[in-house]
């Protein structure tokens, strides 16, 4: 039998209800959820990401801006508007579309976004958050598979989980994710010489190399649950993901579709941290959080 579909847009759907509906109860108290998104250049997919992250701020009714400019845009500049941003009561999550023109560091970027507005969650200090178990903000392609994983509703606790691809924004906080939630996690990459040995012992596999028909039919244990993060183009010019679907669906229990799987997820929990993020800002007092972690002592704890 072939493996069930894992419906990123259906979940998404679901979840964008729930995240409206708690935008609802901060707007009723005068606290409407807030999202900046940052767009420099001209690259046409982050035009069209950006719009569509946009749109859905508006779907659940958030408050949002955009802020595009130009590629010539200095680094210098792009700081400044962060800063400003992170004093903004307003706002409670800043993103700055990913990637940037070459004369602008990312790093430099990313830190200088408050980590209690860090919705992409793509910081060092958020990073530190996911490593130590703390609360703070998940990066949102790894979220969303998560929240696809448990859409299946498999215990993933003593399962084996492979996770192929070791970016700082999907691999590694992937593979941390999938060990909070009590997997044995591998993380397979470009070095590792015989990946189908790997990933043939795994009941779930997350593909996010960036490379089509990575994972093909006789490397997938049967039964297994297969997450597809790629986004590739086949000779036709047609979107892809990094896992050979047609063949792998005859083997795994639960797949993701590309496109309508891990995408429109990605989405959906930016979203999701910004509605947390203002949540947080609701039940606490902070003015400017621009030094704010979100993890500050409690009054009385030293
Ligand atoms: N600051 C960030 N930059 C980037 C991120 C990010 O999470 N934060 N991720 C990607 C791009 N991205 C969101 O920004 C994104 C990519 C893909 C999709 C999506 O819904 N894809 C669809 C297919 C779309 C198509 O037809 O081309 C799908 O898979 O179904 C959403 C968001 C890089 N930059």
């Amino acid at each position: 039998m072939p493996a069930q579909l894992i419906d990123g847009v259906l979940l998404s759907q679901q979840l964008r209800g729930e995240i409206a509906e708690r935008a609802a109860r901060l707007t009723a108290a005068g606290k409407q959820p807030g999202l900046a998104v940052i767009l420099v250049g001209e690259d046409p997919a982050s035009h069209v990401y950006v719009r569509n992250k946009v749109k859905a701020c508006g779907d659940v009714g958030f408050h949002s801006v955009l802020e595009k400019y130009e590629a010539d845009l200095s680094e210098a500049a792009l700081l400044e508007r962060i800063a400003a941003l992170n004093c903004d009561p307003a706002i409670h999550g800043i993103l700055v579309q990913m990637p940037l023109p070459k004369h602008i560091d990312p790093s430099k970027v990313i830190e200088a976004i408050a980590t209690s507005k860090d919705v992409d969650g793509y910081s060092v200090l958020s990073a530190g958050e996911l490593v130590a178990n703390l609360p703070g903000f998940r990066p949102c392609t790894p979220y969303g598979c998560m929240k696809l994983i448990e859409s299946t509703g498999v215990d993933l606790r003593g399962k084996h989980a492979v996770v192929i691809g070791r970016s700082n924004t999907v691999g590694k906080p992937m593979a941390l994710l999938l060990l909070q939630a009590n997997a044995t996690v591998t993380i397979c990459h470009s070095a590792t010489p015989d990946l189908g040995l790997y990933t043939r012992q795994a009941d779930v596999v997350v593909a996010a190399v960036g490379r089509r028909n990575t994972l093909k039919a006789d490397m997938v244990k049967p039964g297994a649950i297969v997450i597809d993060v790629g986004m590739n183009r086949d000779d036709a010019g047609k979107l892809c993901g990094d896992v050979d679907f047609a063949g792998v669906r005859e083997v795994a229990s639960h797949i993701t579709p590309v496109p309508g799987g891990v995408g429109p997820m990605t989405i959906t929990m930016l979203l999701m941290n910004t509605v947390e993020s203002a949540e947080r800002v609701h039940s606490s007092s902070q003015e400017c959080p621009s030094q704010a972690t979100g993890m500050e002592p409690k009054p009385g704890v030293a």
